[in-house]
């Protein structure tokens, strides 16, 4: 969302400068407002990608009805407007009926950082989805890519527990959003944990839940995963990192269709669906004592594999333009293909990061390329230093730093013209100063 711009409503200046305060790590700019008889104003002279608008204006604090008027003004303005409300604990009737009217989501005040968080991805997250990871958009026509989506449209249906296997970067992510997509529970809750990036202290309180006091940092009550995932689905990436007494856990929760937060002995039932995902050889692991046998044969009702890049032939080349096509426009640069040389060396390559590898090459040579179409060497060219980072990934101080040089490049062809430079960028003025800022350039 780091380029993304919001715009928060609220006659509550305290509201105002909490979630402002919060919300600017993860947004390029958030706008705060006061008074909603200047969101025409606003709307018309600036554009935002998403706003947060309060339902409950001191005027008409029960009702909400000057929020649903003023929804509905945002939408007859700008019609493709992102909004969503924010609303006090009980009016949960009043924001369903927004959603009706065309808001996307809503959260509840007091609101929780990481929820708040979590509903803005999704609500922007909509736009993002139709165009790089929307289930349509799982790419490939090989027959091993074929034969993955014809069981995928199998089971999607079901409530079966899904293990989806496959290398990194093979597509696991996109093919839990795309079962979730095609299955019954489309409109609840699709929550992903990734087991890897949590450190194992907070695993159980991610995944169970909390009450406050239970350990010295819960200072108030959390809900876990499970209950996060309530009636839709949950999706544990990387499950092979979870530790055994997790995994005893997890087999209860499975079992029971029950959870209890961590410092509290009460039940809560819960309704989810379980896909889990997993790149190390949990079949092995699961004979040497790693994995819970029982535990894999409860998740592993239906398996999934994903085939890696080099296994997918063509598919490659409608991956490499579809990317080249999302990022000649995300960096405004005029490209029209992939070379001849290019597509040939692109088949000949391994690519053991697969689709991730490839998708960082072509922004990386996106960006570097000199002419109307991406040749060998802006893929391949510094090859040394895609096998210096793992998995051949590029890091983001790569592209920072390629950025840096782009900027400092255009800088120099316009004699330091801000105007000129920005227009060659495809950037705002402000944004190229910031960015001037940034790279102390
Ligand atoms: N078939 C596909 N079509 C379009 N994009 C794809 C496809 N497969 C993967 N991608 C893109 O490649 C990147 C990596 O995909 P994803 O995160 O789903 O892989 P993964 O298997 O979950 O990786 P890891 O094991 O490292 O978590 C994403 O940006 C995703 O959008």
């Amino acid at each position: 969302m780091k380029d993304k711009k919001l715009l928060i409503i609220d006659d509550d200046v305290d509201i105002l400068s909490a979630a402002r305060l919060f919300l600017k790590r993860h947004f390029e700019e958030v706008v705060i407002e006061k008074n909603p008889e200047k969101i025409p104003f606003l709307l018309n002279n600036y554009e935002f990608d998403l706003i947060l608008l309060d339902m409950n204006f001191t005027q008409d604090v029960n009702t909400g009805r000057e929020g649903f008027q003023w929804l509905d003004r945002i939408l007859d303005l700008k019609p493709k407007s992102k909004v969503v409300l924010f609303t006090a604990y009980g009016d949960v009737e009043m924001a369903v009926k927004a959603i009706k009217l065309g808001a996307k989501d809503f959260v509840l005040k007091p609101w929780d950082n990481d929820k708040l968080l979590n509903t803005l991805k999704g609500a922007l997250g909509e736009e993002t989805e139709e165009k790089i990871t929307g289930p349509n958009l799982l790419i490939g026509e090989s027959d091993a890519m074929k034969a993955v989506m014809e069981t995928m449209q199998r089971v999607a249906q079901t409530d079966a527990n899904i293990l989806i296997l496959g290398e990194n970067g093979t597509g696991k992510d996109l093919m839990a959003q795309a079962l979730h997509q095609n299955s019954g529970r489309k409109e609840e809750p699709f929550i992903r944990v990734d087991l890897a990036a949590i450190p194992d202290t907070l695993v159980e309180s991610e995944l169970f839940g909390h009450i406050k006091g239970s350990f010295t940092d819960a200072r108030e009550d959390r809900k876990g995963k499970f209950e996060e995932a309530h009636k839709g689905t949950l999706f544990l990436d990387e499950i092979g990192n979870l530790s055994l007494p997790i995994q005893s856990k997890l087999l209860t929760v499975l079992q029971n269709r029950q959870v209890s937060r961590v410092g509290e002995n009460k039940e809560r039932k819960v309704d989810f669906r379980l896909i889990s995902a997993t790149n190390s050889p949990i079949f092995e692991e699961s004979t040497n004592g790693k994995f819970r046998q029982d535990l894999l044969y409860r998740i592993n009702t239906i398996s999934l594999e994903m085939p890696p890049l080099r296994e997918r032939g063509n598919d490659i080349i409608l991956l490499g333009e579809h990317f080249l096509e999302l990022y000649a426009a995300k960096y405004n640069r005029p490209l029209d293909g992939l070379s001849h040389a290019l597509k040939k060396e692109m088949l000949r390559n391994p690519w053991p990061g697969n689709v991730r590898e490839l998708q960082h090459a072509i922004e990386r040579a996106v960006i570097l390329s000199r002419n109307n179409k991406l040749e060998v060497e802006d893929v391949f060219g510094n090859v040394s230093r895609m096998k210096a980072s793992t998995n051949a990934e590029l890091k983001s101080y790569d592209l920072e730093e390629m950025e840096k040089k782009l900027i400092t490049k255009a800088l120099k062809q316009f004699n330091g013209n801000i105007s000129d430079a920005a227009k060659e960028l495809g950037l705002s003025r402000a944004a190229l100063y910031r960015r001037i800022e940034k790279y102390e350039i």
